[in-house]
């Protein structure tokens, strides 16, 4: 406590303080710095906001929720429900369809971001933080586009750079010899480039999915890569979202049986879906997500694609070559392009400089759900829950509370030093 208001003191007298050894900028932020401006950073600036803790937010791209505007496929909607997926304190507007469109999404944000008053910095990609034991605060080190660099110094940390910064390609053998068209779903807008061209889609979560239903509205003919289970469920079940009915029965029933009546509902909507390539896994679907992350399908109209076989399914891929793919069961094809839909990891082992909340493996909190969003010296996590933007609204009130309450004593210490202080002069 006295290194940081000693600190605070010396940064804002002394003009040495406000350049580190380089050409670097440092800049004292009483609040937390939080790192990110997709929905969970937003929604993590809101509630500090809210019980009167200004922070600052750090983006690298130029502007907010940058994974739903530049990183997603047009035909994009929120597959739960609008309820589900609200940030704190702002439900979507009543006029909003159940499951909005990616461009009502965004539009969503940021008239979160205006009510809130929330005006992150752009362009402004965080390389390090590091804990600074001496003084007992972060250095957030950031750089823009221009090559300017910053220093902020901080207390506090919130981490909301979120499950999905970097897009994950496997790496396949003879892949480099492959001279059609390659994309990370990422990258992928529609399918309207690829009319009549055999694409080749690698990975069935929901992006893979989605992707092979795109191309078939646009007359590709796309072949998916299933290499291993996987749970599809219809999105709604009795005239109700698959989601909603399960969070409903969840409150009297164990998961096990929640997952039987999803398996149940399934199989009468759409047969055994092992009958035409995509087996199931032996655990069922919201007790796998709980225990690995893993998101079960949720149905727009693939499966029935694949049962009419415009969609073919394939076992993983063997190799790669010119134009040719070999699968692990020996088959052979041609392909004009390949998409990759095999997911996207944390970014947080390559820029923060810590080891004990944070995997290195997989840039994840290592304490299970609900435990991650806290760690030592100030240091916070949001949306790494892997429960959606849920997760995020879960996290953001956590960490503002957590943060509220240090704020305060913090404030109340102060005012107090300087009332005594005060008495002391006179
Ligand atoms: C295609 C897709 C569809 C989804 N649909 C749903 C859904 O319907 N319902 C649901 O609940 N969930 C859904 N999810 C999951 C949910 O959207 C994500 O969990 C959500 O985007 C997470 O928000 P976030 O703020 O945590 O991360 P992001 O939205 O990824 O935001 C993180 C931000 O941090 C920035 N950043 C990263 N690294 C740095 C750095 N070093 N320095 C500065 N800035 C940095 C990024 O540019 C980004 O803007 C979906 C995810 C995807 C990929
Ligand atoms: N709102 C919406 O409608 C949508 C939501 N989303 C959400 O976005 C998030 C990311 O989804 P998504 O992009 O689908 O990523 P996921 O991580 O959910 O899925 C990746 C898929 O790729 C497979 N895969 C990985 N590596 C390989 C490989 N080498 N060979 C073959 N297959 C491979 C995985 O298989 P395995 O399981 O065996 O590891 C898995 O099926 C999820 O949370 C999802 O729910 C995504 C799209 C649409
Ligand atoms: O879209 C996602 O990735 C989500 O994590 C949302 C979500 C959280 N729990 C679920 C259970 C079933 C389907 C989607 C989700």
């Amino acid at each position: 406590m006295t290194c940081l208001r000693e600190l605070q003191g010396k940064m804002a007298n002394d003009s040495h303080f406000n350049h580190d050894h380089g050409s670097r900028r440092r800049v004292w932020v009483p609040g937390p710095v939080i790192v990110g401006a997709g929905q969970s950073g937003l929604a993590a600036a809101a509630c500090l906001k809210d019980k009167g803790v200004p922070s600052i937010v750090l983006e690298r791209s130029n502007c907010i929720a940058s994974l739903w505007q530049f990183k997603t496929y047009d035909r994009l909607r929120l597959h739960l429900p609008k309820k589900f997926c609200e940030l704190p304190m702002m439900p979507f507007p009543e006029d909003y369809p159940m499951y909005p469109s990616k461009q009502q999404f965004v539009e969503y944000l940021d008239g979160y971001a205006n009510r809130f008053g929330i005006k992150p910095v752009f362009e402004q990609e965080v390389e390090s933080a590091e804990y600074d034991e001496g003084v007992g605060l972060w250095r957030v080190r950031s750089v823009g586009l221009k090559g300017d660099e910053m220093e902020y110094v901080c207390r506090w940390l919130v981490v909301a750079t979120g499950e999905n910064a970097e897009a994950v390609v496997p790496e396949i053998k003879g892949m480099e010899n492959f001279r059609g068209v390659v994309h990370h779903t990422a990258e992928y807008k529609s399918g309207s480039g690829l009319r009549s061209k055999k694409v080749l889609v690698v990975g069935c979560g929901n992006s893979g999915m989605e992707v092979c239903m795109d191309l078939c509205n646009h007359n590709a003919h796309p072949s998916l890569v299933v290499r291993d289970s996987v749970h599809v469920l219809p999105r709604e079940v009795l005239g109700r979202s698959t989601f909603g009915l399960s969070m409903w029965l969840l409150k009297w029933l164990p998961i096990r049986l929640v997952d039987c009546f999803l398996l149940i509902m399934s199989w009468l909507i759409f047969g055994n879906t092992a009958s035409v390539g995509l087996n199931r896994p032996k655990v069922g679907p919201l007790e796998l997500k709980g225990k690995t992350g893993k998101t079960p399908v949720l149905d727009v109209g693939t499966l029935a694609k694949i049962k009419s076989g415009d969609i073919k399914i394939h076992p993983s891929i063997q190799s790669v070559g010119n134009h040719r793919v070999q699968f692990v069961n020996g088959r052979v094809e041609q392909f004009d392009a390949i998409i990759f839909a095999t997911g996207y990891k944390s970014n947080t082992p390559s820029w923060l400089k810590e080891k004990d909340m944070f995997s290195e493996k997989d840039g994840m909190p290592r304490k299970p759900f609900p435990h991650g969003w806290k760690g030592e010296h100030g240091l916070y996590a949001v949306g790494f829950t892997r429960r959606g933007l849920f997760g995020s609204s879960m996290d953001a009130k956590r960490v503002s509370e957590d943060i509220e309450k240090l704020w305060k004593a913090e404030a109340k210490h102060l005012s107090m030093t300087v009332g005594r202080s005060f008495t002391l002069q006179r």
